[in-house]
C-alpha cells in the first residue's frame, strides 16, 4: 500500500502547484482539500468566510482532509491546516507529511502576484508581505510539528518534486 502523502506548508509555498507535479510523477492521484471544500460547498472560501467564520471553515477543513485521504493520493492541503492538533496528528499518522519551507520574501512576490482572493481571504486584514511574516511566524513550528521532511520550496517546482521524491527514497531505504 502506498500512504498518502500530504504536502503542508504557507500560502504560497507551492502545495497545489508541487503536488500536481509530484503526483505526475508518482503515477499517484492528485487531491486538493481547498479544492474539494470550494467544490463540495459550491462556495469560495471567501464566501465561506465571510458568512459562517473562521471557524465553520476549519471545521469543513478537517472534514475534507479526512474525507480525501486515501492511499496512493498526493494531498495538497490548506495553509492552516495544522492549526488543529487533530489534523496534525492525523496525518502524520495517515501518511508522509513534507513541509514545503520558503521565506516570507519568495512567499508575498508569489501572493502579491497571484493574490487568488477567492481562495484566500485576508487573515490579519493587513497588507500581503506583513501579514505573511506575522502568521509564518506563528505557525512555522506546527508545519515542522507535522512534518516527516522539510523541503526547500523557494526552488523550482520541478526541483522541489525531485527532493522530496529524495527524501521518500532516503526514507524508504533506511
Ligand atoms: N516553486 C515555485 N516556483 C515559482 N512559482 C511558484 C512555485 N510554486 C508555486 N508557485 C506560484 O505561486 C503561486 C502560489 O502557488 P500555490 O497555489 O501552488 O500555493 P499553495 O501553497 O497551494 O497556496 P495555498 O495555501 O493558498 O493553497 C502560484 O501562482 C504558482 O504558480
Ligand atoms: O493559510 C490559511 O489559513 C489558508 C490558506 C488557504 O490555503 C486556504 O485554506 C484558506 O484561505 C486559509
Ligand atoms: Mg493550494
Amino acid at each position: 500500500m502506498t500512504l498518502p502523502i500530504f504536502l503542508v506548508g504557507a500560502r504560497g509555498c507551492g502545495k497545489t502547484t508541487v503536488g500536481q507535479a509530484l503526483a505526475l510523477a508518482q503515477g499517484c492521484q492528485f487531491i486538493d482539500t481547498d479544492f474539494w471544500l470550494q467544490e463540495t460547498a459550491q462556495q469560495t472560501i471567501a464566501d465561506i468566510v465571510a458568512r459562517d467564520g473562521w471557524e465553520t471553515f476549519r471545521a469543513r477543513e478537517t472534514d475534507a482532509l479526512k474525507a480525501v485521504t486515501a492511499p496512493a493520493r498526493v494531498i495538497a492541503t490548506g495553509g492552516g491546516i495544522i492549526l488543529s492538533e487533530y489534523n496534525r496528528h492525523f496525518m502524520r499518522e495517515k501518511g508522509i507529511v513534507v513541509y514545503l519551507c520558503a521565506p516570507v520574501a519568495v512567499l508575498a512576490d508569489r501572493l502579491e502576484a497571484f493574490p487568488e482572493e477567492g481562495q484566500r481571504p485576508t487573515l490579519t486584514g493587513k497588507p500581503i508581505s506583513e501579514e505573511v511574516s506575522e502568521v509564518l511566524a506563528l505557525r512555522d513550528a506546527l508545519y515542522r510539528e507535522a512534518a516527516h521532511h522539510v523541503v526547500n520550496a523557494a526552488q523550482l517546482p520541478g526541483q522541489v518534486v525531485s527532493d522530496i521524491e529524495a527524501a521518500l527514497q532516503l526514507a524508504r531505504a533506511s
